[in-house]
C-alpha cells in the first residue's frame, strides 16, 4: 500500500499557511462579492487562499492535476490519474456571517478515489487528516489523536449534522421519518465530516446538487479513513475522476453502523423528490 507521507505532510502544511492567510482577511473590513451563476459568495479570502494552495501544489507534485474552487482547470481529473481538489474556504456564508465554522479542504485523489484529506479550521486550530485505509487524526491546541466514527445503529439514536446556512425542508422530513430527535448545525462540509470522524455527530445529509467534487474530496477521505462512508442520496459513491465536478444527487455521510438503515430511507425522499432516479 502507497503510503502519502509525502503528500499528507505537504497538505497539512500549506492547509495550515493557507489558514494563516484566511485569518489575516477575515480580521479585516473585507468585501464579499456574488459569483456568477448563483454560486453563493467569493470573497478576497477564497482567492488569495486558492491561489496559494495551487502554487503549492503544483511546485510539490508537477505531475499532478489541481481542480479548485476559484480556478478554471476543471478537466484536470479526466486528465491525471492523481488529481487534488481544493476548496481554499469551504464556508464562505459563515466566514462573512464572522461565526468561525469554514475550513481549508486539500484533498487528493487517485484513479477516481478518494485517498488523502486534509481539512483545516483556522479558527480553533482543528486539523483534520485522513488518509484512507491508513486512518484520521485530530490535530489541536490538545495533541494529535487517532479518529474512529461512531458505532451508533439505531437511526432513532443517531445525531444528526446539517448545514447552517443551507438548511433543507427534505432533511427535515427525512430525520423525522428516521425519528431522529438530536440535531446540530455547522458550516462546512468538511467540518460537518470531521464532526462524524470525530464521533460527535453520526449522519450528515445534504439535498441540494449544487455542491461539487472540491466540497466533499478531503471530507470524503478523512470520514473513510475514519471508518465513515460518504455516497450520494442515492447509495452510490461519487467518482472523482473529472467526467463531472457537481454533485447533483446530493450528499449522504454515515457511520458505516447506521448506513444500510438510514440509506434506503433516504434515497426513497431523494427519489420522490427527483434528486436521485
Ligand atoms: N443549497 C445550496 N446552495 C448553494 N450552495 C450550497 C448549498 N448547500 C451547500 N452549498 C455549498 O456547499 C458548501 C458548504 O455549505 P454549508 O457550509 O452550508 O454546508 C458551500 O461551499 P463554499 O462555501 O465553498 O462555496 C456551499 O457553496
Ligand atoms: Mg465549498
Amino acid at each position: 500500500m502507497a503510503s502519502f507521507d509525502t503528500e499528507l505532510d505537504t497538505a497539512r502544511r500549506i492547509a495550515r499557511q493557507a489558514g494563516d492567510i484566511l485569518l489575516k482577511i477575515y480580521a479585516t473590513d473585507f468585501s464579499v462579492q456574488d459569483k456568477a451563476g448563483g454560486m453563493g459568495p467569493v470573497t478576497e479570502a477564497d482567492e488569495r487562499a486558492n491561489e496559494f494552495i495551487v502554487g503549492e501544489l503544483r511546485k510539490a507534485f508537477p505531475s499532478d492535476g489541481v481542480v479548485a474552487e476559484e480556478s478554471d482547470n476543471s478537466a484536470d481529473g479526466k486528465r491525471f490519474e492523481r488529481c487534488w481538489y481544493v476548496d481554499p474556504l469551504d464556508g464562505t456564508q459563515e466566514f462573512v456571517n464572522r461565526n468561525g465554522e469554514f475550513a481549508i479542504h486539500v484533498g487528493l485523489a487517485v484513479a477516481g478515489k478518494p485517498a488523502v484529506g486534509v481539512v483545516y479550521r483556522p479558527v480553533g486550530n482543528k486539523l483534520y487528516t485522513g488518509v484512507v485505509g491508513q486512518g484520521a487524526f485530530l490535530e489541536d491546541d490538545g495533541g494529535r489523536r487517532a479518529l474512529r466514527v461512531s458505532d451508533v445503529a439505531e437511526p432513532s439514536e443517531l445525531r444528526l449534522v446539517v448545514s447552517r446556512s443551507h438548511r433543507s425542508k427534505l432533511t427535515d422530513a427525512v430525520a423525522k421519518r428516521l425519528g431522529i430527535t438530536r440535531e446540530r448545525e455547522s458550516g462546512s462540509v468538511g467540518l460537518k465530516c470531521g464532526l462524524l470522524a470525530e464521533a460527535t455527530a453520526d449522519v450528515y445529509i445534504h439535498t441540494s446538487g449544487k455542491s461539487y467534487r472540491w466540497d466533499n474530496c478531503a471530507p470524503e477521505a478523512v470520514l473513510r479513513a475514519a471508518g465513515g462512508i460518504l455516497t450520494d442520496l442515492g447509495g452510490t459513491p461519487y467518482s472523482y475522476d473529472g467526467a463531472e465536478l457537481q454533485n447533483h444527487r446530493g450528499l449522504l455521510a454515515c457511520n458505516a453502523a447506521a448506513f444500510s438503515r438510514v440509506q434506503p430511507v433516504v434515497a426513497e425522499f431523494a427519489r420522490e423528490s427527483g434528486i436521485v432516479r
